[in-house]
């Protein structure tokens, strides 16, 4: 009997490294015959038979660039790499062609005006099918159900139509300054529970518990293993798809069991809130939210007391194709939308701690303005300018995508005699642009005066069209929403606080040191 196992055993091993190295010359003609092929030319040069990828760091032949990816301040890495190899820098993974773009003239000509075919995004990324988060709207490809995506988003989030959820923002940043004032140390979490009250309240009137919300909690987990899942090879089953198929019991298949769970727990965080709002429309009892206004203006749906049949069955009308797109749709807002915002108030208040002066100068111009007694209001902004630099001026300083979300090419294309092949995924370099002297002297301080008009009436770029809200056609579709939230958080926290340094053990301010430490979520 033991014999036999043993030359089983073999036999298996000797088959399953045949298959290795069979699926490596595959992957070996491929990796050879990409840098000859024949291309159309979006840059007017239409017969490019032999042209090359760009240069890159010494990558090997089929495994790629072996380190992967830098994860800690990797504009750095990718200056340093672009004084080498130049503004195109070329990264071979095991399974793809990343191709890193530091400069602007390269992002703004590829991610926008070449839109049409650099809109798609990275394909076959197991574990996130494996997670049902493949649905999600930042990850779908570049299709026909993308374009009824972003329809939808534009209907509910259109800069005149946004104005609606101002009140969900105005309430959120007031029970924030409450928190504030009862536990400032806590000042990490309080922007958290900001952010999440908000982007439930939007997607589906849902009011959040203060504490231990528990639709907050699972969409946490869901974001979490997203931010994961998002990034190429991050799971060894992404380069080996064969292995979604062994079974979970096996070793090194803990990651079955985390995706069987990540699943529940979207699906879960996505069905309750979402029924919650149908059944509401249901009796009657309707806020404004995007699952509720996109319900009502779909065509030939009366969800309202008078309209609903007796034998109208729920599971039937989630599974339409336009109402299950609304429930994605709005169960990625959290992931998309709450770490983001997150992460921007944090920076926000890490500039007042060190720039005291920008604080100074912000309250004189809400003392002005409003006087005493009386907290902002979105009717304020046009009259509070410096606020809405200060503003601006978060979301350039430490921009919280500082790669943006990488975009993929449908097809092959050539930019300055440089082949980038369909497939390959491009990755922005967001925090470089915002960055550069050129448009933003000394980028490192915290300076809103440069959003607002010179002696010559000149103003900076705006960072929301300079890539913090990334790009094209793939640009961020609740970008009004954050603005909002930025805005109506930061005039209200400067209206009631002095923000500065904890005192340390000898009773002196604490040295604050700034750090990145990444938007929890989507953008990690
Ligand atoms: C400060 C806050 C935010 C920042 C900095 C931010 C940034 C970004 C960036 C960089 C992208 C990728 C764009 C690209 O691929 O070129 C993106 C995509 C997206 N964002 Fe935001 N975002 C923020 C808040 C929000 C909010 C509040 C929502 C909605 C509630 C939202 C919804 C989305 C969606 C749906 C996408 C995917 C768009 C697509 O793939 O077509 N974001 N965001």
């Amino acid at each position: 009997m033991f014999p036999t196992v043993k030359r089983l055993l073999t036999e298996i091993s000797t088959c399953l490294i045949g298959l290795v190295v069979l699926y490596l010359c595959v992957r070996w003609r491929r990796f050879k015959s990409k840098s000859i092929t024949r291309v159309s030319a979006a840059d007017g040069n239409l017969t490019k038979p032999s042209a090359k990828l760009p240069a890159g760091p010494p990558s090997w032949p089929i495994f790629g660039y072996l380190p992967g990816l830098p994860k800690v301040r990797v504009w750095e890495v990718y200056n340093k790499w672009a004084e080498t190899y130049g503004d195109m820098i070329y990264v071979p993974s095991f399974k793809n062609h990343i191709i890193i773009l530091n400069s602007a003239e390269a992002v703004f000509e590829l991610l926008e005006r070449r839109g049409s075919i650099y809109s798609d995004r990275p394909h076959g990324m197991v574990m996130m099918q494996l997670m049902t988060l493949d649905r999600d709207p930042g990850f779908v490809p570049y299709d026909s159900k993308w374009r009824y995506i972003r329809k939808l988003y534009n209907q509910q989030m259109n800069t005149t139509e946004v104005v609606k959820f101002r009140d969900y923002q105005s309430a959120a940043a007031q029970s924030l300054l409450g928190s504030l004032l009862d536990s400032p140390e806590d000042f990490l979490r309080h922007c958290r529970t900001f952010s999440a009250a908000t982007v439930m309240n939007i997607a589906y009137g849902h009011q959040i518990a203060p504490r231990n919300d528990q639709i907050v909690q699972l969409s946490e987990a869901t974001g979490l293993a997203f931010s994961k899942a998002s990034q190429p090879g991050y799971y060894m089953v992404d380069n080996f798809p064969i292995l979604r198929y062994i079974p979970s019991f096996f070793p090194f298949a803990s990651f079955k069991t985390f995706a069987a769970e990540t699943k529940k727990a979207t699906y879960r965080s996505r069905t309750v809130p979402f029924r919650q709002v149908v059944e509401g429309m249901k009796n009657g009892d309707v806020k404004t939210c995007f699952v509720s206004e996109s319900l009502n203006d779909l065509n030939g749906v009366d969800l309202s007391p008078r309209g609903v049949k007796k034998d109208f069955d729920l599971e039937e009308f989630e599974n339409r194709e336009d109402v299950s797109l609304i429930k994605d749709i709005a169960g990625g807002m959290f992931g998309a939308g709450s770490g983001t915002t997150t992460a921007a108030l944090h920076s926000f208040i890490l500039a007042m701690v060190m720039f005291p002066h920008v604080q100074k100068r912000a309250q004189e111009e809400l003392d002005h303005v409003l006087g005493s007694g009386r907290l902002p209001t979105f009717e304020d902004q046009p009259r509070l300018p410096y606020i809405g630099a200060i503003a601006q001026e978060v979301l350039r300083w430490f921009p919280v995508a500082p790669n943006a979300v990488p975009h993929t090419t449908s097809e092959d294309d050539v930019y300055k005699g440089y082949l980038i092949p369909k497939g390959a995924i491009l990755i922005p370099n967001v925090r470089n642009l915002l960055h550069d002297p050129k448009i933003y002297p000394n980028p490192d301080e915290f300076r809103p005066e440069r959003f607002l008009p010179d002696d010559n009436g000149n103003i900076a770029r705006d960072p929301a069209v300079q890539g913090a809200f990334g790009f094209g056609r793939r640009i961020c579709a609740g970008r009004n929403l954050a603005e909002a939230s930025i805005w109506i958080s930061a005039a209200s926290l400067l209206a009631v606080f002095d923000i500065s340094p904890a005192l340390g053990e000898n009773g002196k301010p604490i040295d604050v040191k700034p750090a990145f430490a990444g938007a929890p979520g989507l953008f990690e």
